[in-house]
């Protein structure tokens, strides 16, 4: 079932959702399956699951290093489906622009199609760890726009390369996702709205938002996307901070602000165990009062370890 009408079905009361990161090549799955078996006592209508981009790698070989390319965390849309044939729940895949041709996602798509998901959360990609900034991929899309045009075109039976529309017609329910302090390379929070209009009108269903630790960057956040006249659900993505080192981190990878008051506690912790409670807390007290405010989904950043995101849905669910 489409994200958008599990949004409808539960009239006003918020869902729980959360997004997983495939394990590493060459690691099972199980580990996976622990991490998310408590978290279905909360009935999450959909689950997402992210896709890495490829990275560089140096093999020696004969003294020499070998420079390849390699997906590290494979495995999205197989994960998807096994997720959805165990616990009977809607998943959505994470599809990229970075690192696929058109075709290559063509192909996924149709996939997704014959495994019956319904879902897809349709991002450009982060630049490669290697890289500044994102470079698009030859035969592949730039912005995410773009990719959400392909898989709307398919929604209407027009695959690549063909001139006529098809009989056997797509119908996925698209997500993108929002910045409420803005994407890291938009010269402005406008003009990125801009951006983010640019998908709604492409087809987009549904925005997920970015990580944020202060619940009025939301609030603003939703209230210039109306302005604007962006009309589809906007979910909050929920981070909790886990260990002191995010202090640093979250703000430079993400580009985001954390608020003096949960820097002042985090400062405060003598080890990482005290660190993960303050998180849990601060995600506690902004999850009641997104859902105080009527928020159609909280959707957690899992990521990992998913005792955190237990107790914080055990709190709000
Ligand atoms: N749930 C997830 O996995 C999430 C992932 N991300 C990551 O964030 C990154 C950005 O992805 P998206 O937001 O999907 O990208 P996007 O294509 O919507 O935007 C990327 C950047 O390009 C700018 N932009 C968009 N269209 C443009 C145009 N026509 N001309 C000039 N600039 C334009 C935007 O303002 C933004 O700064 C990706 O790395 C994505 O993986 C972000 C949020 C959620
Ligand atoms: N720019 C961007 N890229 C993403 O892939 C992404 C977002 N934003 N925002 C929404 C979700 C949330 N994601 C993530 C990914 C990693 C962590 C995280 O906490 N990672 C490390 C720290 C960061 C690092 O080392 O690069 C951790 O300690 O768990 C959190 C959320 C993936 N998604």
């Amino acid at each position: 079932m489409k994200v958008t009408d599990h949004i409808k079905k539960a009239n006003g009361e918020t869902l729980f959702s959360f997004e997983i990161v495939p394990p590493v090549k060459g690691k099972n799955i199980q580990q996976l399956y622990d991490n998310i078996d408590p978290l279905m006592e909360f009935n999450p209508p959909f689950i997402d699951v992210t896709t890495s981009r490829e990275e560089y790698v140096y093999i020696k070989k004969s003294g020499l290093l070998d420079k390849q390319i390699t997906r590290m965390r494979p495995g999205t849309v197989g994960i998807c489906a096994s997720l959805k044939h165990k616990y009977n729940v809607d998943t959505v895949p994470h599809v990229l622009c970075g690192g696929f041709t058109k075709e290559e996602t063509e192909y996924m798509l149709v996939d997704c199609q014959y495994l019956g998901i319904d879902n897809i959360m349709a991002l450009r990609g982060d630049a490669m760890r290697e890289e500044q900034y994102f470079t698009p991929t030859k035969g592949g899309h730039p912005y995410a726009a773009s990719l959400v045009s392909q898989i709307q075109n398919l929604n209407t039976g027009k695959y690549l390369h063909d001139d006529t529309p098809m009989e056997n017609n797509a119908n996925f329910c698209i997500g993108v996702a929002g910045y409420p302090e803005k994407h890291l390379e938009a010269p402005s929070l406008q003009s990125d709205l801009k951006r983010l209009k640019e998908k709604v009108d492409a087809g987009a269903d549904y925005v997920v938002t970015q990580m944020f630790f202060d619940n009025q960057k939301y609030f603003q956040f939703v209230e210039a996307a109306k302005e604007i006249g962006i009309n589809v659900p906007i979910i909050p993505g929920i981070k909790p901070i886990a260990v002191k080192r995010h202090l640093q981190l979250l703000p430079q990878v993400f580009k985001i602000d954390l608020p003096q008051d949960l820097i002042d506690a985090v400062d405060g912790c003598e080890n990482n165990k005290a660190v993960r409670q303050v998180g849990i807390e601060w995600a506690i007290q902004q999850s009641k009062e997104l859902k105080e405010a009527g928020v159609p989904v909280l959707h957690y950043y899992s990521m990992g370890k998913s005792d955190n995101v237990y107790s914080i849905a055990k709190t709000l669910f």
